[in-house]
């Protein structure tokens, strides 16, 4: 049930930063329901393109060939941090989007730059006219360093790769938690590793680490963070 804050948050922008499994979803979905502001999974949209990519049988290694069909590509997001939604060329792919072929191609579609601008393009202004009407949360992993670097809460989120393989696996019905932190460990690497907006710790960032805290304990946290500045 949301709470909204009786407090105007008009123009704020939290981006919540880190890699997989951290918790950025759950904890920037809690934020946004307890604050009433509105949320954005930039990940969502690099699923979608991935997944469309995918489904056009574009060869995702080869950099040029994903660049070259990006000019096709028509992404929507839903900001409803109770009920996000994701689509791409008018296809509702929430539930496409979390596939193991998508998890395994997302990276290298992700450090490809014109994917990268595009999108970036698209957030920026989905985050313009979310926090004109009432404050955004903002998860990724180059939110408070690229996408928002002026947002007013930038947060950094980790977990032992053990605790966020755990998590993963668990909310996938996965049993296979080595295989999973494999997975995991695979994209962290080429994530931070990329040319263009590798996942960092923005400056200014508060970084939480989230493994011996539960859910609730964080969001607590960062909403901690908010009431400070806005
Ligand atoms: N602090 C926490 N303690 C335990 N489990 C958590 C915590 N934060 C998130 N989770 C769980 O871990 C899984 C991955 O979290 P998620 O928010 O999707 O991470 P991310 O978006 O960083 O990949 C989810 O099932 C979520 O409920
Ligand atoms: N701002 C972002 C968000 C995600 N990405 C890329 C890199 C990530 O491995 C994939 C998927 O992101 P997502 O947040 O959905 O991944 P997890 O749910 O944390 O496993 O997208 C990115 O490059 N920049």
């Amino acid at each position: 049930m949301s709470t909204p804050s009786a407090r105007t948050r008009t123009g704020l922008v939290v981006a919540i930063d880190g890699p997989s499994g951290s918790g950025k979803s759950s904890t920037s979905r809690g934020v946004a329901d307890r604050l009433g502001l509105r949320y954005l999974d930039t990940g969502a949209m690099f699923r979608a393109v991935t997944w469309w990519m995918l489904r056009a049988g574009v060869d995702v290694q080869d950099a040029a060939a994903v660049a070259a069909r990006v000019p096709e590509l028509e992404v929507k997001s839903g900001t409803d941090p109770l009920a996000p939604t994701i689509e791409v060329g008018g296809t509702d792919v929430a539930v496409e989007i979390r596939s193991d072929e998508v998890n395994a191609a997302v990276s290298p579609v992700s450090a490809v730059p014109e994917v990268r601008a595009w999108l970036l393009e698209l957030q920026r202004a989905v985050i313009a006219e979310e926090a004109a009407l009432g404050g955004i949360v903002v998860e990724g992993r180059d939110i408070g360093s690229v996408v928002a670097p002026d947002a007013q809460v930038k947060v950094y989120l980790t977990a032992d790769p053990a605790a966020r393989a755990l998590r993963r696996a668990a909310e996938e019905g996965g049993t296979d938690v080595a295989a999973t932190e494999q997975s995991l460990l695979a994209r962290d690497k080429i994530d931070s590793g990329r040319a263009t907006a590798p996942l960092v710790r923005a400056d200014g960032a508060a970084h939480l680490d989230t493994t011996h805290h539960t859910l609730d304990e964080v969001i607590d946290q960062v909403v901690a963070l908010v009431d400070r500045v806005a």
